[in-house]
């Protein structure tokens, strides 16, 4: 299929992520293509999860369905695929019922030997580079297309523990028992999420976020020891490829949820990315007083006020525009939740979020 794509009509999230100032905040919503969506659960009913991400037409699909109901008021896709496909590409089981599950986690050091020694991702993650192009084609310039990856941390979070955790306590003996083995086993998924995110790009990704959704269990001084190394080696290395196989520049946001700490997101605006993705538990104004003008903010409604019906949602989202915006000279910022919309969601209340997204992020807009 053709690198030739439609030129971009709204590149309004680009813009901001560069660090713009925009006419108004633009907004998407992270696992925006799911489960709380009629024509999502239509198409599941029929497939399986994973067998959805290995076929590109079908995640093509499933992408594009918020852009389709949403449109004018949503202002990016992001490719329907999972986090947990790296650990599949580095050979590892992974099964989704409805959580997903890892038949053969790795109990001790000695389990990495079970792993590929090398991961050849256009062979094993193929059909997520066919998806993004098709994707691209089908989206039109409607929208930027957005690629992911897990971060490092989190996927060898997953990979030690089987599955989710309330507590990470298998991970995180892991990484007290056998530091220098838990460093070098993130530092060799942080080379796969390299070589991935960079065919992303190459497949028409326009920005890449690097969803570290498991910082939040880890101290500040750990999440430095632990994740913050492959984060910076991941921000560098893309960079560094993306010029030397003259793709096109991308912006990189980093999701590190939850590591709010005044240390760590220093840290995390000081590691190579555009955009940093805050949860709900952290003022935007605190966050941007700490983070200065080093990255463009995403973020960052608590995901449960979308039960709280029309008002709730109203009164929110204009706390959070006023808190983003600053008194001072605004700075630049992308708006969506604090972490992925949750399946029971009425659909009819995110379009509310969303237009109460542009009335009170607009510039005119006066508080
Ligand atoms: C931790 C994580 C996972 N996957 C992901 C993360 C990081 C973001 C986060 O912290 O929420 C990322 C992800 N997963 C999915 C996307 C697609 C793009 C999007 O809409 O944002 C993205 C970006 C689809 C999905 N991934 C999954 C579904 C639901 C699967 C189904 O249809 O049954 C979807 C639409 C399954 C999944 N995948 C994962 C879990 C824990 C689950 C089960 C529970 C849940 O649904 O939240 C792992």
């Amino acid at each position: 299929m053709s690198h030739e794509f439609p030129p971009l009509k709204n590149d309004l999230l680009l813009r901001a992520a560069r660090g713009e100032q925009t006419e108004r905040a633009p907004v998407w919503v992270m696992r925006q293509a799911g489960r709380y969506l009629p024509e999502f659960r239509a198409v599941r009913a029929n497939h399986e999860f994973f067998e959805i991400c290995r076929t590109p037409e079908l995640a093509t699909e499933i992408t594009v369905q918020p852009i389709r109901r949403y449109a004018g008021l949503i202002d990016a896709a992001i490719i329907f695929s999972d986090i947990l496909v790296i650990p599949q590409a580095m050979g590892m089981e992974v099964l989704m019922n409805p959580a997903p599950s890892f038949p053969d986690p790795l109990n001790t050091p000695a389990d990495i030997a079970k792993l590929r020694s090398s991961v050849d991702v256009d062979k094993e993650l193929g059909y997520v580079f066919a998806a993004l192009t098709r994707t691209r084609h089908e989206l039109a310039g409607a929208v930027p297309l957005i690629g992911f990856s897990g971060a490092p941390w989190t996927l060898f979070a997953y990979m030690v523990e089987g599955g989710g955790s309330k507590t990470l306590q298998k991970a995180k003996s892991w990484l007290f028992k056998y530091p220098e083995e838990s460093k070098a086993l993130i530092l060799r998924i942080a080379d796969v999420c390299v070589d991935y995110l960079v065919g992303q790009v190459k497949a028409g990704a326009q920005l890449l976020q690097i969803f570290d959704s498991w910082a939040n269990e880890l101290s500040p001084h750990d999440f430095a020891a632990f994740s913050l190394p492959s984060l910076q080696h991941i921000a560098t290395s893309v960079r560094a490829r993306i010029a030397a196989e003259n793709l096109p520049s991308v912006p990189l946001t980093l999701f590190a949820k939850g590591a709010n700490a005044h240390e760590s997101l220093v840290a995390c605006a000081s590691s190579g990315y555009d955009v940093l993705g805050l949860d709900w538990c952290i003022d935007p104004s605190d966050a941007r007083a700490v983070v200065q003008d080093r990255v463009a903010l995403q973020g960052n409604l608590d995901p449960n006020v979308l039960y709280g019906g029309r008002d709730a949602i109203e009164r929110e989202v204009k706390r959070m525009c006023r808190s983003f915006r600053g008194t001072a000279a605004p700075k630049a910022w992308i708006a969506n939740l604090g972490h992925g919309i949750t399946p029971g969601v009425d659909p009819e209340d995110l379009k509310w979020f969303f237009e109460c997204v542009h009335k009170y992020s607009a510039k005119e807009y006066v508080f």
